[in-house]
């Protein structure tokens, strides 16, 4: 469903990220993680494409992003860390028209069910969303992924800043989607999420993918321990 293919990003003097293999399938939860600066929301924008590889390709749904740019973007939806919605619409609202935007018209009950469904609560579906916290915006940004039917949704550090219930409540939600075959990557700092959610998990340091595994990798292993690790270790070999 996504697929990076000695994928590889320059900004000028920095290599953003470097040989990027990496495939996510359908139903998969791929979780990205790595420091500030790792390349994680670069994996994430070339996917999008936000920006165009320098070298090398990204795939969704069988298509080369870079060649088949609008098609592409059909299948995807993105969650960003900020979920931006029009404050003075409700969710509702926001549902309604940024899934027509994305070519997925829905009304009245439709909207209720899918806004029901991400467990925003009815007494806020018709309240501004403005006045909503992040997790419900979050919820509504999920709402419009399920109501585009994506195959593929792009997560970009989306548990930053929920409370342990929110953040819960998105996990159980990223998995109905994955049950119904959706294929999910998400860049994230949040190990313990990362470890209930993932699939496979994937430690990129300054660009590199230098750690890969599922979770049948880290039965009785410690993530925080792996992550030090293959972190400290990239770090060290750059510096050699
Ligand atoms: N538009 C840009 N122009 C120049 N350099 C960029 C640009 N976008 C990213 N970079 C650089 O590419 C590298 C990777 O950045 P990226 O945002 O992908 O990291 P990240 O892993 O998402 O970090 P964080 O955890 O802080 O979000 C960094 O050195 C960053 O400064």
């Amino acid at each position: 469903m996504l697929r990076a293919e000695a994928l590889t990003k320059r900004y000028e003097e920095v290599e953003a990220l470097t040989g990027l293999e990496l495939e996510v399938r359908p139903g998969e939860v791929y979780c990205l993680l790595g420091p500030n600066g790792a390349g994680k929301s670069t994996t994430m924008n070339l996917f999008l494409g936000f920006a165009a590889p320098t070298a090398g390709r990204a795939w969704v749904c069988g298509l080369d992003v870079q060649h088949h740019l609008i098609e592409s973007k059909r299948h995807l939806a993105y969650i960003p860390e900020q979920v931006h919605l029009y404050p003075h619409l409700s969710g509702a609202e926001n549902l309604e028209y940024f899934a027509g935007l994305g070519g997925s018209a829905v009304s009245g009950p439709e909207i209720a069910a899918l806004l029901e469904r991400v467990g925003l609560p009815a007494a806020a579906h018709h309240r501004r969303s403005g006045e909503y916290s992040k997790g419900m915006r979050q919820k509504v940004g999920l709402a419009i992924a399920v109501a585009k039917r994506a195959r593929a949704l792009l997560l970009d550090e989306p548990t930053s800043g929920l409370d342990p219930r929110a953040s819960f409540e998105f996990s159980r939600l990223v998995r109905s989607m994955c049950d119904e075959g959706v294929a999910v990557l998400m860049a994230t700092h949040d190990l313990f999420r990362a470890r209930d959610l993932a699939s496979r998990i994937g430690i990129m340091s300054a660009g590199r993918l230098v750690w890969e595994g599922g979770s049948g990798d880290l039965a009785g292993e410690d993530l925080e321990r792996v992550y030090l690790e293959h972190v400290r270790r990239a770090a060290e070999e750059a510096a050699a």
